[in-house]
């Protein structure tokens, strides 16, 4: 029998075996272990887990509804976490009817972000006739960017990314880089696809000296697949950005989204338009003046105008019903007759939100001309 010497030990060749077999043993129990312990630390395991059944869902959903052939395991653990922001074209819910006073700019999307995406093979013969790789909505909040991006995605019938940035950067889920790349990867698995990042600013700001390294590096990864993002005329991804600070945005960022659209304060006339629209489904009583309101609500974003009118119709149901407790669960109707929004309570309203926006110093009068 052969003999080995070990720190003096002779040792057979069956004993060895045994050690290593112990030693690998004892190693994967180790590492078993400090995996699990990793786990329960990690306060955002729950999350991630979360995350990895939305996004098996969703994909599923995918290729349900919308014929495309794919399956969860076609997808890294990356790119799971990334499909949880996912939205499928058939659960969006706004198009451009959705949309009032934007005329303009919804003509433009239609021509060089739609028609392109749905036409591709007759889009093709020319490389200027492709929809641009990257598309910036700038403007003040409340005025519609994010309306916009989703009313694209589903009149293009193009997925959806709401991307978080902030789970790239986390550290807690860590691997920033695989992450970021996982973006750009998904989105051509499942193209046409828009990878729609809000308050792009605060995550593509100019760079400077005092940018973590990690975060630097992000950027510069970001750029390059954004830019073979180009290089592939095959694959229908486009990445759109909203910002109320677009002249926070990196230069080099502003370069790679040619399309760039201002959304700015609703003027008079697009004002009528968003009340004429945000009403045209309720019940109003004649005496209405969407001209008046449209006067006095100088400085009022389109959500504003949504805001005046919820609580216009907040005000009628106070008329119409009496809650009996403090619960809300058990109310009396007092007057069926009077359901319809007046212009009182529009103006009741329209005070509320202006005292509110002056508080919070969110009115900017507009001493604009208006162009349309
Ligand atoms: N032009 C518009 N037509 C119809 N509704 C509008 C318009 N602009 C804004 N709204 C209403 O205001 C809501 C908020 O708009 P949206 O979220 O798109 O604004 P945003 O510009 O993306 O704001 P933020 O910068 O705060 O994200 C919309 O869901 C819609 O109800």
């Amino acid at each position: 029998m052969d003999h080995f010497s070990f720190g003096g030990a002779d040792l057979t060749r069956g004993q060895i075996f045994q050690v290593i077999i112990r030693l690998s043993v004892a190693s994967m129990v180790t590492y078993y272990s400090v995996k699990w312990m990793m786990n329960q630390l990690d306060p955002t395991s729950k999350n991630k887990k979360k995350a990895k059944g939305l996004a098996e869902e969703q994909l599923k959903r995918l290729s349900e509804n919308d014929g495309l052939k794919i399956n969860a395991h076609d997808f890294n653990d990356y790119e799971l976490m990334i499909a949880s922001h996912l939205v499928v074209p058939a659960d969006i819910t706004v198009g451009w009817s959705d949309i009032a006073g934007l005329n303009l700019i919804v003509q433009e999307l239609r021509e060089s972000v739609v028609l392109p995406v749905q036409h591709k093979d007759l889009f093709k013969s020319s490389k200027l006739w492709q929809a641009p790789k990257g598309v910036l909505l700038h403007g003040p909040p409340g005025c519609g960017k994010t309306l916009i991006a989703k009313a694209t995605a589903k009149e293009a019938g193009m997925r959806f990314i709401n991307l978080d940035v902030a789970i790239l950067t986390d550290k807690w889920y860590g691997e920033s880089q695989k992450l970021t790349s996982a973006v750009f990867s998904l989105a051509a698995k499942i193209e046409p696809c828009i990878i729609f990042i809000d308050e792009i600013d605060s995550f593509l700001r100019a760079r400077n000296l005092n940018d973590h390294e990690a975060t630097a590096m992000m950027k510069t990864q970001f750029m390059m697949l954004w830019d073979g993002l180009s290089t592939n005329t095959n694959s229908t991804v486009i990445v759109m950005g909203a910002t109320n600070r677009p002249q926070d945005l990196d230069k080099a960022i502003v370069r790679r989204m040619p399309a760039q659209f201002h959304i700015g304060l609703p003027s008079e006339t697009q004002r009528t338009e968003i009340l004429k629209l945000i009403l045209e489904s309720e019940e109003v009583s004649p005496d209405v003046d969407l001209n008046r309101l449209s006067k006095l609500t100088n400085g009022f974003s389109g959500s504003d105008l949504r805001e005046m009118c919820r609580n216009a119709s907040v005000f009628r149901m106070r008329q119409l019903i009496e809650v009996k407790n403090n619960s809300g669960s058990s109310i009396s109707v007092i007057d069926k007759t009077n359901l319809k929004i007046t212009m009182d309570d529009l103006l009741s309203s329209h005070l509320k939100i202006k005292e509110s926006k002056m508080h919070t110093g969110s009115l900017f009068l507009e001493n604009r001309i208006d162009l349309d």
